[in-house]
């Protein structure tokens, strides 16, 4: 399952943001315990169910809307020197090296100083959190490199090593393929018993641009001053403007039965009587939503998985015309791969027995064989065949 970590300084609202957007309906999910440990919880992204385009009925969507789930790390402990171990620092950075994305939370109202404490809203600039998150992580990548570099280099030297190849298997824990080490290494452009400490920053910093994706939620967009929102859209980030908040509210009515309300859904539906509290806040919640267009928590899950880490949706069945596997379940799985992956690499996902005894695959929607290196579109269904 893809893992995406939750960062963000103390009182941006990590933790509203987790609470919200693993707080789950029944109906929609399918893991029934939605916090696996206190900081570790089930989310998940929303998209178009193919069963509609095929004019099925899956009985695993709501309103045409399939939800899947993704590994959320609340991942506590941002303080301005965690690099240095400053606060949860180690801790902080060692969660975030399994993740394979990061939801930045940030207040954008500005009314938390950097270390998180109160202030008048406004009175911080969001923007300078944006930058900090990303320095603390240059930062910290930069101390682990620095620390094994002599070493590394001199054995490329000496063994005459492909540097690319070697740096990734020495920094086997940090998760990077040899093609970021490589695109890295071209930024920088010397040999790497040449680098000196300004060059293996900008290796660090190249590193963690391709390795560390982000989105920024821009959160308490619903009391943030307009100029503040612009000045974060502004950036050359991927900026969402977000309402844990209100995320968690909408989520608490409609498991309530208040409303009835999908994680993602632009309005939502009241179904019984409220008091006059509850009538405000649904009000201020609903005039927010019209003007983001949602809350936005479900759309930085999305975001960052469909469209910063480029993974697509398949669903593969055995029944390549009733779209069911062998006991009769329609569409029973939805699958996140990343764009570019071949059918061939789908089976050694679903097993390693499928993927080593495959022979051909079938193409459910246009009842066509495909080949093992087919690459996967989103919303494929596919059925595959092995000699298992
Ligand atoms: N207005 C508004 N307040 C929010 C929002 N999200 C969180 N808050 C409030 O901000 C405060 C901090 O939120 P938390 O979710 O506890 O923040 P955190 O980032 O997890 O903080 P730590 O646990 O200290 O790391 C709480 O009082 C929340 O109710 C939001 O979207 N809008």
């Amino acid at each position: 399952m893809i893992e995406i970590g939750l960062a963000g300084k103390p009182n941006a609202g990590k933790s509203t943001f987790f609470k919200s957007a693993t707080l789950i309906d029944v109906a929609i999910a399918n893991y029934p315990f939605t916090t696996i440990e206190p900081n570790v919880g089930i989310a998940y992204v929303r998209t178009r169910c193919v069963c509609r385009e095929l004019g099925i009925e899956c009985g695993k969507c709501v309103d045409g809307w399939r939800f899947i789930p993704v590994k959320l790390i609340d991942v506590a402990g941002l303080v301005p020197g965690a690099h240095e171990g400053r606060g949860l620092g180690n801790e902080f950075l060692d969660n975030l090296r399994q993740a394979e994305g990061i939801i930045h939370v940030v207040d954008a109202s500005g009314s938390t100083d950097e270390e998180g404490n109160e202030v008048g809203v406004g009175e911080h600039d969001p923007v300078e959190d944006v930058k900090f998150l990303r320095e603390e992580l240059d930062m910290w990548l930069f101390g682990i490199l620095k620390r094994n570099w002599n070493k590394i280099a001199r054995r490329i030297h000496l063994e005459r090593r492909d540097p690319a190849k070697f740096i990734t298997e020495q920094l086997a824990g940090l998760g990077f393929e040899e093609w970021m080490v490589k695109q890295a290494l071209k930024v920088v452009g010397k040999g790497v018993h040449e680098f000196s400490d300004e060059d293996l920053k900008v290796f660090a910093q190249e590193l963690r641009k391709v390795r560390m994706k982000m989105v920024i939620a821009a959160n308490k967009a619903d009391k943030a001053p307009d100029e503040l929102i612009k000045r974060l859209l502004s950036l050359d980030e991927i900026v969402i403007p977000t309402s844990a908040y209100y995320e968690l509210a909408l989520r608490l009515a409609s498991k309530n039965g208040y409303i009835k309300y999908l994680p993602g859904d632009e309005d939502f539906e009241i179904l019984k009587p409220l008091n006059e509290k509850q009538k405000k806040l649904l009000d201020e919640i609903r005039a927010f939503m019209k003007k983001y267009g949602g809350t936005g928590v479900q759309k930085a899950i999305n975001t960052l998985v469909f469209d910063v880490l480029n993974y697509i949706v398949v669903y593969p069945v055995e029944d390549e015309n009733k779209f069911t596997d062998s006991k009769g379940n329609v569409l029973p799985d939805a699958f996140l791969v990343k764009k570019g992956t071949t059918v061939r690499e789908l089976a050694y996902k679903i097993h390693t027995e499928i993927g080593e005894s495959f022979i051909y695959a079938i193409d459910a929607k246009r009842k066509v064989r495909i080949g093992e290196d087919y690459e996967l579109k989103h919303n494929d269904v596919v059925k595959i065949v092995s000699a298992k």
